[in-house]
């Protein structure tokens, strides 16, 4: 068995496929959710710890039992729209989360920890590619609780020598190439899952948000990246910790935007069928554009995607839509 590693959130998307990269790399990742989202049947590559992060004595009992070297940071509620609608439970969960994490990653003695933030804390910023340069300037609750857990752990690196590494992913995307792991939340929020479900007439149609945006065809522009890609960069990121490099932060995604309706089209490819769409009114929190600089991850990390094609992407989503899933 290699060195423990704490993986708080471990039981959902990306922490399941974090898990699994983990793995491979000879670590130990120790799954510590408390299964509000997440799925106990994600959990394939080490011990689950079901604890709370609101509940400062379970994160401590995890850290004492398993020792890790380092902590990655997943656990959060991470959806705009939601966000909006009840921002209190937003700051409440995810900051208060994150202080005691961190805190009690201080008090253990631990010095590495990985933190999984948003391109949201850069808000709506007119189209520009969004670099680590790009000034951050929220504008929805859950962007402006990861902006401010950058901030606690600027503080606590500064005055406890936490040194961390900040990962701001752009549209996390596809599912583990070898069909172990995938999305699957409930209910689901994403566009990709929801219109795939739409093709397979697990729901009547999709609706796209919004046709007015100031972007080439009125949707929405994002930025997708492969969950596999960008766990492949979390690893990078601990052993950036582990050589003793400095506290940095860096964008994760592909540098290419798609539109809703590219996104719609690429499925009508990969799928050979029909996605039924319905036009709907914008959706609030929303950001017209979301398109990422990560030259910085590519050139200081080593960081080499390798299925961030968006049809690719959807290859893999498809082929893990067309499986059971997680049952609860
Ligand atoms: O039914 C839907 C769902 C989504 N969309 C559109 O599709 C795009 C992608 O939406 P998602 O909900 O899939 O993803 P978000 O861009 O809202 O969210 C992602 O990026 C956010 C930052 O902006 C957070 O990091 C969040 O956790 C992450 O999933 C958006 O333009 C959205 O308006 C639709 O048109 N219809």
């Amino acid at each position: 068995m290699g060195q423990n590693i704490l993986v708080t959130g471990g039981a959902g998307y990306i922490g399941s496929h974090a898990c699994k990269a983990l793995a491979r790399a000879g670590f130990t990742p120790i799954a510590f959710d408390n299964l509000s989202t997440g799925w106990a049947g994600a959990v394939k590559y080490g011990p689950l710890f079901q604890g709370d992060l609101t509940d400062r004595a379970s994160v401590a009992a995890a850290l004492a039992e398993y020792q890790p070297l380092a902590v990655m940071h997943f656990a959060a509620l991470s959806l705009v729209g939601e966000s909006m609608r009840d921002p209190e439970t937003y700051w409440r969960v995810n900051v208060n989360g994150a202080l005691n994490l961190i805190s009690a990653t201080v008090a253990a003695g631990i010095r590495n920890f990985i933190f999984s933030s948003t391109c949201a804390t850069y808000g709506d910023q007119d189209g520009v590619v969004l670099t680590e340069a790009t000034r951050q300037a929220p504008i929805n609750a859950y962007g402006g609780s990861k902006r401010a857990i950058e901030d606690m752990l600027r503080d606590f690196g500064a005055s406890h020598g936490l040194n961390h590494v900040i990962f701001r992913y752009f549209n996390v995307a596809g599912a583990d190439p070898e069909g172990e792991l995938g999305e699957q939340h409930q209910p689901e929020t994403h566009l990709i899952p929801l219109m795939l479900e739409a093709v397979q007439g697990k729901r009547p149609a999709l609706t796209v948000f919004g046709d007015d945006y100031p972007t080439p065809d009125g949707t929405c522009l994002r930025d997708y990246v492969h969950v596999s890609d960008l766990v492949d960069a979390h690893v990078l990121g601990l052993n950036w910790l582990l050589d003793g490099r400095p506290s940095r932060d860096f964008n994760l995604g592909s540098g290419k935007g798609f539109s809703v309706r590219e996104v719609i089209e690429a499925s009508r490819f990969v799928t050979n069928r029909d996605v039924p769409v319905i036009q709907g009114a914008r959706r609030p929190g929303d950001a017209a554009a979301l398109v990422s600089g990560s030259e910085r991850a590519l050139e200081e990390l080593g960081w080499q995607p390798k299925r961030s094609e968006l049809r690719q992407m959807i290859g893999d989503a498809w082929a893990w839509a067309q499986k059971p899933g997680y049952q609860a």
